[in-house]
């Protein structure tokens, strides 16, 4: 891991950032273009508290951050940008509003091989890792959770809400993303697809729609049949898996504590 002391961001050029967590299916902000691939050493973890977008002051949720684990890999989401403002915007809503620390690690693209690639960004059919900047919280930020019970975790989850929408919903989508972009996704991260398990069992005992804890209109059979059973298939229409039409089909929101501008 490297620090950004010794390599300080020139907001003119064009800079690699890796995303594990809401940036695999909220980036909100523009690139040039991404790809998934995966960052060696570290495990995902829900163990950083949220209160600006998941959670409350009173009942903070949990959001993704990496905990580093020799033989691990993460499997997330790069993006290439080089617009000035989206890298700005990172630093506020990651490290002012989220608590996250900015560090430099070697991402691997999907169809990445150690052969010598000549493209100037680093991508193309035999891509070499890529040096990415990305956003990790350390146990000493005022919002660090730490480490629980994965059914404790889920239970924290099922419970909160923020700005940004439910702490359920962030999970929901991250899993989703990853089981449609990533091969063998359940393979490299156990952890998320059993918390997801757990959330969606616990929203059917208590009855909450899926359509609701996503942020979504409520499907179309269920206001003509008033005894509909219970929503619990969300409506996620095949996605291409050329170019992320995943997050084309999100409902349109911003993250309400920061605009880009
Ligand atoms: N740094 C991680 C986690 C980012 C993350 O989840 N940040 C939260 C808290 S600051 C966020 O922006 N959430 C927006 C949302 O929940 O919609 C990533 O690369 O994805």
């Amino acid at each position: 891991m490297e620090h950004p002391d010794s390599n300080p961001e020139d907001l003119n050029s064009s800079i690699w950032v890796f995303g594990y967590g809401s940036l695999c299916w909220h980036p909100g902000f523009d690139y040039d273009k991404s790809t998934t691939g995966y960052v060696k050493g570290y495990t995902r973890k829900f163990w950083q508290g949220n209160d600006q977008h998941r959670g409350t002051r009173d009942n903070p949720g949990r959001v993704a951050t990496l905990v580093q684990e020799p033989e691990s890999i993460v499997w997330g989401r790069a993006f290439l940008v080089s617009g000035k403002s989206a890298v700005p915007y990172l630093h506020t809503r990651e490290g002012t509003l989220g608590g996250y620390k900015t560090s430099f690690e070697q991402f691997y693209p999907k169809d990445h091989s150690d052969q010598s690639s000549s493209s100037e960004d680093g991508l193309s059919e035999t891509s070499q890792p890529i040096r990415t900047m990305m956003f990790i919280a350390c146990p000493t930020n005022s919002m660090w959770l730490g480490e629980a019970p994965l059914h404790e975790i889920a239970n924290q989850i099922v419970s909160c809400k923020g700005p940004s929408g439910h702490n359920a919903e962030y999970v929901l989508r991250l899993a989703i993303f990853m089981r449609e972009n990533i091969p063998d996704a359940h393979v490299h991260d156990p952890e998320l697809f059993t918390l997801e398990i757990m959330i969606r069992s616990r929203l059917k005992e208590k009855k909450i729609p899926l359509h609701v804890i996503m942020g979504e209109e409520a499907p179309s059979d269920s206001t003509s049949n008033a005894s509909s059973s219970y929503q619990d298939d969300l409506d996620v229409r095949p996605v291409s898996r050329r170019s992320f039409d995943f997050t084309a089909r999100l409902p349109n929101k911003n993250l309400r504590c920061v605009n880009i501008n």
